[in-house]
């Protein structure tokens, strides 16, 4: 399956993000990342056909979008919307049962392979002992799961999740990336979402597609983030207008950390301290002199009577 935005402008009376382009095969993860309200939901709802686009095209494999009907997309997109309607007197079971039902009438009595499918998507989810739960006595982790399931029962060969990650801990987070991700690749699907934990979703994507100032920057996850600084800078942790950071060689992690601590416990101008990971302990280089520290405490005593 391909999906291809050409030159796609999306908004309500405006626009809110101009002349897209975008180009998605099977087995891609790609993430939506973007600011509260640059239009992420926004340019979901114009995949799905929900709302039109201002102007330009999207191609579900070749074929524009306005030429298929709701049904037709619904057999090749599923959607997982955080903020879904929970059903609360249907089981897992039902709500897994009822992505077949894209496929039939709602009368139709379903087929024994699909029952033996519904079986498997709930094995494959770990969510067997939970299969005849009503949804409202489900953790938050196995409910979106079984939004999950409802999507894979309708073997669509794309799958579009608006933010899945949300009020999950970060053990449920890592399980749901690693199952989409692990879906696209042994399924061979789409796999299309928007996270607000991007700095955890970005490992899982193979794409991203950045909404940012109007703007729509898509490609290979590694480019977008080289190309975008601002994405991964620590310096997005910026709360102090006073704070100016040292230069700091080390590592990403001894890097973001030495960061945040000094601009909460240092909020200085720090341009002309240099601080050198050595492995084992920080080499601080300050206008006169040298010093050496083994851990944060330390460098908060060498930089004390800083000015
Ligand atoms: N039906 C609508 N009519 C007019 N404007 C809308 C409509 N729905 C959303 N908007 C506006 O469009 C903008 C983008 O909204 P959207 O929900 O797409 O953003 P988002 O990137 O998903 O935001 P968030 O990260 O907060 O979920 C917002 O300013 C929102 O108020």
């Amino acid at each position: 399956m391909t999906l291809e935005l050409k030159n796609i402008t999306i908004g309500y009376s405006k626009p809110l993000v101009s002349e897209g382009n975008m180009s998605l095969e099977s087995g891609d993860v790609c993430l939506i990342i973007g600011d509260n309200g640059v239009g992420k939901t926004t340019l979901i709802k114009t995949i799905l056909n929900q709302i039109p686009s201002i102007s330009g095209h999207i191609f579900l494999d070749k074929i524009t979008l306005n030429q298929l009907n709701s049904s037709e997309i619904a057999q090749k997109i599923a959607v997982v919307f955080s903020k879904s309607d929970v059903p609360n007197h249907f089981t897992v079971k039902d709500l897994i049962t009822f992505g077949k039902y894209i496929h039939y009438p709602y009368y139709f009595k379903l087929k024994l392979t699909d029952l033996q499918e519904v079986s498997e998507i709930i094995e494959s989810l770990g969510l067997k002992e939970y299969e005849n739960f009503k949804l409202n006595q489900l953790s938050d982790g196995n409910l979106q799961k079984a939004f999950i399931g409802r999507a894979l029962a309708q073997n669509t060969q794309m799958i579009i999740l608006d933010e899945p990650t949300t009020h999950l801990d970060e053990k449920n987070k890592l399980m749901i990336l690693n199952l989409m991700r692990n879906i696209a690749k042994n399924k061979d699907k789409i796999i299309l979402f928007s996270s607000h934990d991007w700095r955890l979703a970005k490992e899982f994507s193979d794409k991203i597609c950045l909404l940012k100032n109007g703007r729509l920057f898509s490609g290979i996850s590694e480019d977008i983030l080289l190309q975008h600084s601002d994405l991964t800078k620590p310096s997005v942790y910026q709360f102090n207008p006073e704070f100016v950071p040292p230069q700091i060689f080390a590592p990403e992690l001894e890097k973001e950390l030495l960061y945040s601590f000094l601009q909460k416990n240092i909020p200085k101008d720090l341009k002309s301290v240099k601080f050198i990971w050595r492995n084992s302990f920080w080499e601080i280089i300050l206008k006169n002199k040298q010093e050496k520290a083994n851990n944060f405490q330390d460098i908060l005593v060498s930089l004390a009577n800083y000015h």
